[in-house]
């Protein structure tokens, strides 16, 4: 017996044309690495963060090498909430006391990491979560004081990654693993403390580290705009030189994500992305498609 399937050729032409768009950017990036940055915002909504554990995998089939750096800003806000304690951020950064230290380290390496690790292992044993602490991953250098509208503020146990031993993360890769990695470094200069760095920053570094051919950096906005809050002034498109310049106009939480672009791309990237992680599925479509979404910035 035979039956007759209708099939909707307009249907799977247009399914055919979207596979076949992907050709050119499956040969470009076969084998690349590529460091992927996943905001805490996206966190907070299920679908979003199953949605974005797909991305990874399919990536890692394609042949594609993914390393994720997570934050966790709203999770860390919430447990400090819950605890009684007060913490408050002066041009994008955490105000870091040693308590709050000691919550930072809790939600990214024992909720985030693991929930991402879990997302992404429900496709098959893939995921390794990792902290620039582990095997000596992130040299990390405190911060020092920092001028923000014209006051000296001291942020505290904020480190920024001074070199990146790129050796555990390599491994990872080499035995087919995603790594997952959690932003926070040993000081190099007092043993035994660990200093709080801000997750994009931690994605850049490890993106010129590693010789990384994409950083992207998904938030909860459509990209970078000019003249924020004018929802006309969406840059798609900027180069390093350009960037440095716009720089110092940006208010708070741009400023680490924008810094980061221009120290992925100066230190080799070949080219750094902010993308909106509200839009499902919004890493394929960055790296498998035209339709270049967001922000690039370009050496
Ligand atoms: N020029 C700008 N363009 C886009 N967003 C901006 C700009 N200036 C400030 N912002 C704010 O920065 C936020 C993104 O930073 P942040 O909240 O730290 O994101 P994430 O949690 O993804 O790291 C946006 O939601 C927006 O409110
Ligand atoms: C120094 C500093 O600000 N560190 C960040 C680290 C987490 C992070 O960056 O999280 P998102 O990517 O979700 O913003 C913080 O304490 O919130």
């Amino acid at each position: 017996m035979s039956t007759t399937r209708t099939i909707d050729r307009e249907q799977a032409a247009a399914k055919a044309q979207v596979l076949i768009e992907s050709l050119p950017w499956l040969k470009k990036f076969r084998d690349t690495i590529m460091v992927i940055k996943f905001g805490g915002n996206a966190m907070v909504d299920d679908a979003l963060l199953t949605a974005f554990a797909e991305d990874i995998v399919y990536l890692r089939h394609t042949g594609i090498r993914p390393v994720v750096v997570h934050g966790g800003g709203p999770q860390i806000n919430a447990m400090l909430a819950r605890l009684g304690i007060e913490s408050e951020f002066k041009g994008g950064y955490r105000v870091t006391t040693p308590e709050t230290m000691d919550v930072v380290r809790m939600v990214l390496t024992g909720k985030v990491n693991p929930e991402l690790v879990d997302e992404i292992n429900a496709h098959g044993p893939l995921a390794a979560g990792t902290t620039g602490e582990d095997a000596g991953l992130f040299v990390g250098r405190r911060r020092p004081p920092v001028v923000v509208d014209g006051e000296e503020v001291d942020l505290g146990l904020v480190g920024d990654v001074a070199e990146v031993r790129v050796e555990p993360v390599l491994a990872l890769l080499d035995a087919g693993l995603i790594p997952v990695v959690s932003s926070i470094a040993p000081d190099a200069d007092r043993p035994g403390v660990s200093l709080n760095v801000n997750a994009d920053a931690a994605a850049a570094a490890l993106a010129a580290a590693l010789g990384a051919e994409k950083l992207v950096i998904l938030t909860d906005v459509a990209g970078l705009y000019a003249n924020w809050p004018d929802r006309d002034s969406l840059v798609s498109s900027i180069t390093a030189a350009e960037l440095e310049e716009l720089l110092p106009s940006l208010e708070s939480g741009m400023i680490p994500k924008m810094r980061a672009c221009l120290d992925a791309v100066r230190g080799g990237v070949s080219k750094a992305v902010i993308i909106d992680g509200r839009e499902p599925h919004s890493v394929l479509l960055e790296i498998f498609t035209e339709r270049g979404i967001g922000t690039e910035v370009t050496p």
